[in-house]
C-alpha cells in the first residue's frame, strides 16, 4: 500500500514525440463496484479486465475479509463467489483500505445493515480524509460509527441489526456517498430512495440494474432519484470492465503538449458522467478525436486519438461539468499552463479532500515550476504560458496522490527543463503500469 513503504522519487525529462497506442488498465470504479457486488451476489461472478492497482486489490482483500472467495486467474481475470446480500462475516481483522476512498466508502456501506463489526483504517492519505459524509447516512439505516475527531480514520462501524431503509438528499456531490447509501440499502427492508442536486458517476446504479436490483432512476426538479428495493437475490454476472478514462486522462494530455505527437488510446469508457475532461479539451482546441464509438457492456466506448495540438486556449470550465471530471483538473491544469490564456476551473471545492488537497497540491508544483496560478476555496485559475511554454526545472510534491504525481510526469515531457516529483509511489494505487506504458510512447521517465 503506498504510504508504507520507502518514496520513489522520479524526474520526467522533455521528450520528443509520443507515438503508439496506449492500453490503459481497467476502470477504478468498475473494478471495486465489480469486487464489492460480486461478493453480495449469490454464485460466481467472473471479471476480466479488472484494475489490479492497490486501492482494487485492497478491496479484493477486503471482500475476502467478509467471507468471500476472491480468486485471481492472472491476466486480470477474477473471480468472486458471492455470499448474499446480508451474509457477511465479520472480519476478524482491521479493514487497511490503503489510499482508496472509493474502497472504504463503499465497504462501510456495504456492511452497515449487517449485524457485524468492523474497524476500518488506512494509509496517512486516507486516515486525513472526512468520513462523516458516509457515516451520517449510514446512522440513519441504524449502524453506530466510532472514529477520530472530525470523523477520521481508523473509524469501527457497528453495523446495524434491524436496518431500516431511508429517504437521503446527499449534500455534496460524491458517487461515493450515493453508492454507500445505495449499498446499505441493499439489506434493509422496503424502498431506499437517494436523490443527487447534481449527477454523479452512475456506475453503481448501472451494475445494480445488471446484478437483477429493482433500482429505478428519475431525472426530477429536485434532482436524480435513485430508488432501490432492498433485500434482493443478487444475480452473479459476467463483467468486461472498460478501460478507465481517468488513466487514459494522461497519455491523452502528453500527447497533446509534446511536439509531433500522435497516440491511439483505444477501449476507453465514454459514460457522459466521466468524459467531461474530453469534452473540455476539445473546446480548448485540442485534436482529440474519438474513432471507433460502440456499446461494450452497456456502456458507450471509443478509441481516443491524440495529437499534439500547439493552438490550444485556455476556457472557463463550466461549473456543471466538474462531477464528470472531478479527478482529471490536475492534469488539465497541466494542459492548461501549455495553452494561451486563462484557464478557470470553478466549482470544485470537493479537490479539497481527494487524497491531498489537488488545489494546492497542483498550485505549489506549477508555481515551482513557473506557472501563475490564482485560487479559491472552490476555483482556481492557470495562466498559460503557450505551448512549450512551462520552464520547468523543479521538484513538486505529491502529497501521497497518484494523480497529483502523474500530471507532474506529464508536465515534464512539454517543459522545457525536466520536471520531478518527490514520491511516485502512489502511481501503483491506479495506474501500476504507468512508467512502461508511457516509456513506450517515447515519454523519458527515470527513477531517481
Ligand atoms: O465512486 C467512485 O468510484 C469515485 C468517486 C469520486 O469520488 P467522490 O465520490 O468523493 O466525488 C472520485 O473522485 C473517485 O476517484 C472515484
Ligand atoms: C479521488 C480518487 O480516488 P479515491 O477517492 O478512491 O481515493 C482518485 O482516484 O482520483
Amino acid at each position: 500500500m503506498s504510504g508504507h513503504g520507502t518514496p520513489i522519487p522520479m524526474t520526467s525529462h522533455p521528450c520528443g514525440p509520443l507515438t503508439g497506442s496506449a492500453e490503459v488498465p481497467g476502470d477504478k470504479s468498475i473494478s471495486h463496484r465489480s469486487l464489492i457486488l460480486g461478493a453480495m451476489a449469490v454464485g460466481e461472478t467472473k471479471i476480466s479486465g479488472l484494475l489490479e492497482g492497490e486501492d482494487v486489490l485492497d478491496t479484493a482483500k477486503a471482500m475476502r475479509a467478509f467471507g468471500a472467495e476472491v480468486i485471481d486467474h492472472g491476466g486480470g481475470n477474477w473471480s468472486v463467489h458471492g455470499v448474499g446480500v446480508g451474509g457477511f462475516a465479520e472480519p476478524d481483522q482491521v479493514i487497511d483500505c490503503g489510499n482508496s476512498g472509493t474502497g472504504v466508502r463503499l465497504i462501510m456501506g456495504a456492511m452497515a445493515s449487517s449485524p457485524i463489526t468492523t474497524t476500518f483504517t488506512g494509509d496517512a492519505s486516507l486516515n486525513k480524509r472526512p468520513m462523516a459524509r458516509v457515516t451520517d447516512p449510514l446512522a440513519l439505516f441504524g449502524a453506530q460509527a466510532v472514529g477520530r475527531s472530525g470523523g477520521r480514520l481508523p473509524m469501527t462501524i457497528v453495523g446495524a441489526a434491524d436496518p431500516v431503509p431511508v429517504r437521503y438528499e446527499v449534500p455534496v456531490p460524491s458517487a461515493q456517498v450515493k453508492s454507500a447509501v445505495l449499498l446499505a440499502g441493499l439489506n434493509a427492508p422496503g424502498k431506499t430512495v437517494v436523490i443527487e442536486k447534481e449527477a454523479t458517476r452512475d456506475h453503481s446504479e448501472r451494475m445494480l440494474a445488471g446484478f437483477g436490483a429493482e433500482i429505478t432512476v428519475e431525472d426530477t426538479d429536485e434532482g436524480r432519484v435513485i430508488t432501490l428495493t432492498g433485500r434482493p437475490e443478487l444475480k452473479p454476472q459476467v463483467i468486461a470492465v472498460p478501460r478507465d478514462p481517468s488513466s487514459a486522462a494522461f497519455p491523452v494530455c502528453a500527447a497533446l503538449i509534446t511536439p509531433g505527437s500522435d497516440v491511439l488510446v483505444p477501449g476507453i469508457g465514454l459514460n457522459p458522467t466521466r468524459a467531461g475532461l474530453f469534452t473540455t479539451l476539445r473546446e480548448m482546441g485540442a485534436d482529440l478525436t474519438y474513432e471507433n464509438e460502440r456499446h461494450e457492456g452497456g456502456e458507450p466506448v471509443a478509441d481516443l486519438r491524440a495529437r499534439y495540438s500547439p493552438d490550444m486556449k485556455g476556457i472557463t470550465v463550466p461549473a456543471e461539468r466538474a462531477a464528470s471530471m472531478i479527478d482529471e483538473y490536475p492534469v488539465l491544469s497541466v494542459v492548461a499552463a501549455n495553452a494561451t490564456g486563462t484557464t478557470m476551473m470553478g466549482g470544485v471545492k470537493e479537490l479539497r479532500v481527494k487524497e491531498s488537497d489537488r488545489i494546492d497540491a497542483m498550485a505549489r508544483g506549477l508555481r515551482a515550476n513557473g506557472v501563475t496560478v490564482e485560487e479559491g476555496e472552490d476555483w482556481w485559475t492557470v495562466q498559460g504560458l503557450g505551448i512549450g511554454g512551462v520552464p520547468g526545472g523543479a521538484t513538486c510534491e505529491s502529497f501521497l496522490d497518484h494523480r497529483i504525481a502523474m500530471s507532474f510526469m506529464v508536465m515534464g515531457m512539454g517543459a522545457q527543463k525536466p520536471v520531478s516529483v518527490d514520491d511516485g509511489s502512489p502511481i501503483a494505487t491506479s495506474f501500476p503500469i504507468f512508467e512502461p506504458l508511457m516509456a513506450g510512447l517515447g515519454a523519458s521517465l527515470e527513477r531517481a
